[in-house]
């Protein structure tokens, strides 16, 4: 199984899936949910801006994947009421790209680079001046007809997404003069976004069956969503479509996603350590020989969410599962240890 078909990953699921998030993607801040720090203080600046009829100050969203980074930028645009240019680090291959993109930029717009620490080398070093004097200079020519262009920008705002902020280089970081970090949603939050969902997919939920998709959601809205879309197939076969609690906790059952939102593989990890070495402590690579995994994958993709929610600590001599996980697969601490 790889992060990409996961299902409680928070990556994108290519195909489908970015369909479906696209038509359930909210527009206006009011319509955003949670993240209420960021929202705050996003709010005063785009109202300030608005007042001086300037442009947005550049703005760094950072935080995993699947809390609506993308989402966010939109937002954005859409209340400073004007143009969005969409492009990602990786996709800015020269010099060449990022002027293309700078070239078409009206007053005030946004340009949206998604995964931003992604970005090549040379062209991170020509957005310096882009965002801070609003000019870049080519050069133009070859050889000794070469010569230097100065060549100026209307005001912009850079929106700029990256899941590893510590990844950024002092300089790029620097020039963003909003850094808003997005936290994991808390459980209310997603029950409410899972209720805007379904509106939008015109399903029937209670308010007691969106909780228990949200509870196992990992904090994501992603996730919450995709949830939400399995269960609701499950409900207009078994329940005349009507998404009750006890409906979403079988179809959770049957999907393999616990009360907690662990999945098999997050589970089959606890219970290896448990079982095979007390609790730990154990190293990383024993893990994942037991587990049949890479121990990158490991530490990249499982360990993250268990050590945030409790269930695993990393110490000097390895990874140690904690009281909350033996609680939560059901042994008995005193007898196992
Ligand atoms: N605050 C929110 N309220 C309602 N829905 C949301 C919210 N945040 C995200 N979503 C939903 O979750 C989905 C994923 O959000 P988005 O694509 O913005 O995440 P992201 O942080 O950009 O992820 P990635 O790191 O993969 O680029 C969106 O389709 C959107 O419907
Ligand atoms: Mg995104």
């Amino acid at each position: 199984m790889t992060e990409e078909n996961r299902i409680v990953s928070g990556e994108q699921i290519d195909g489908e899936e970015v369909t479906i998030e696209k038509s359930l993607r909210p527009v206006t801040m009011s319509q955003y949910i949670g993240q209420d720090k960021v929202k705050r203080e996003l709010s005063i600046y785009i109202e300030a801006a608005k007042r001086r009829e300037e442009a947005l100050d550049h703005v760094l969203l950072y935080g995993p994947p699947g809390l609506g980074k993308t989402t966010m930028a939109m937002v954005i645009a859409n209340e400073m009421n004007v143009g969005i240019r969409t492009t990602s680090g990786p996709a800015i291959e020269r010099q060449g790209d990022l002027v293309a993109l700078l070239n078409e930029l009206e007053p005030g717009d946004v340009l949206f680079i998604d995964e931003i620490h992604r970005m090549p080398r040379v062209v991170e070093e020509m957005l310096y001046s882009a965002m801070e004097d609003f000019f870049i200079d080519i050069i133009v020519g070859e050889g000794p007809n070469a010569h230097p262009v100065h060549f100026p920008l209307p005001p912009f705002t850079l929106v700029g997404a990256t899941t590893r902020a510590g990844l950024l280089s002092a300089p790029l970081r620097d020039r963003f003069g909003i850094v808003a970090h997005m936290e994991y949603y808390q459980e209310k939050d997603l029950a409410e976004i899972v209720l805007r969902s379904a509106d939008i997919f015109a399903t029937e939920i209670e308010a007691s069956g969106a909780i228990e998709i949200a509870l196992r959601s990992r904090g994501t809205p992603r996730i919450a969503n995709r949830l939400l879309k399995r269960v609701r197939d499950f409900a207009q076969v078994e329940a005349e479509g009507i998404v009750t609690k006890e409906i979403a906790d079988q179809a959770l059952y049957m999907l393999n996603v616990d009360k907690k939102g662990l999945d098999y593989i997050d589970q089959k990890i606890l219970k290896a350590m448990i079982e095979l070495y007390q609790g730990g402590p154990v190293g990383l690579t024993t893990i994942a020989v037991n587990i049949g995994e890479e121990t990158e994958t490991v530490e990249d993709m499982y360990e993250p969410y268990l050590i945030q929610r409790g269930f695993l600590k990393r110490t000097q001599r390895g990874r140690i599962v904690t009281a909350l996980a033996y609680e939560h697969l059901g042994y008995d601490q005193s007898t196992e240890k």
